[in-house]
């Protein structure tokens, strides 16, 4: 299947928010029956702002300290409200595409000392099982072929590239550091390649970057 056929889009109907006017698009992933939302504000044009949110229902509706997921929709909701763009907010990516269920028992396993990535491969699963050809095909639908991505993690650009959409810069998203998800964060930058700027180091108060910047 192609990826032009991946999303199909169902309805368009304006979202007021507390950050401001929205419009949002819904669109049903053909393969997997995911219903994927995309969050407009203004009239994006080709190298609009674009945000790939994956879902995450702890950090999103519980306001959890384990992960950082909910100041980033807030701060790219934020910006985007701000700049125009997309929020394209990605259902069944929840826990890196495990599912809320794996999700909270690879959380159970990290209370044993295992890391975000060996619990995910301690339950016999991918330590990242996202894929992008919906929203890929949802951006393209939207006539978003070249994009400015939020994000600090490559292999998103990585997987919009290889699906077809040209991103022309990454902007980073580095909110939401805390007491709590600071290994967590060193876990990213260490072994899946985010590009956070700093460690999160409470004990020097200074930069420690974890992955050069031509990484
Ligand atoms: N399996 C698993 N998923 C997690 C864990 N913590 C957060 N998540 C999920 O991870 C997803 C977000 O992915 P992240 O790796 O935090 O960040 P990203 O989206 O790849 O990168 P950014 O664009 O920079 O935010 C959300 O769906 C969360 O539910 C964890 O410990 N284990
Ligand atoms: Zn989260």
């Amino acid at each position: 299947m192609s990826d032009e056929s991946r999303a199909r889009f169902e309805v368009e109907t304006h979202l007021p928010t507390e950050h401001g006017e929205f419009r949002v698009r819904a669109y049903t992933d053909t393969v997997t029956g995911d219903l994927h939302l995309a969050i407009i504000s203004g009239d994006p044009k080709p190298g609009a702002l674009v945000r790939l949110h994956s879902e995450c229902l702890t950090g999103e509706a519980f306001g959890s300290l384990k992960c950082e997921c909910g100041p980033q929709l807030d701060a790219a909701l934020a910006a985007i409200h701000e700049q125009g763009g997309v929020v394209l907010y990605l259902r069944g990516h929840e826990g890196r595409g495990i599912g809320l269920l794996n999700k909270l028992r690879a959380y159970r396993l990290q209370e044993d000392g295992l890391d975000t990535v060996d619990a995910n491969l301690a339950l016999g699963l991918p330590a990242d099982a996202r894929e992008y050809a919906a929203a890929a095909s949802a951006l393209i639908d939207m006539g978003l072929t070249s994009v400015r991505l939020l994000t600090n993690n490559p292999a998103k650009s990585n997987a919009l590239t290889a699906h077809g959409v040209e991103v022309i810069e990454r902007v980073p998203l580095e909110v939401g550091r805390n007491a709590v998800n600071d290994a967590y964060m060193r876990t990213k930058a260490l072994r899946m390649g985010h590009l956070l700027s700093d460690s999160g180091s409470s004990d020097n108060g200074h930069p420690d970057p974890l992955v050069p910047p031509s990484a």
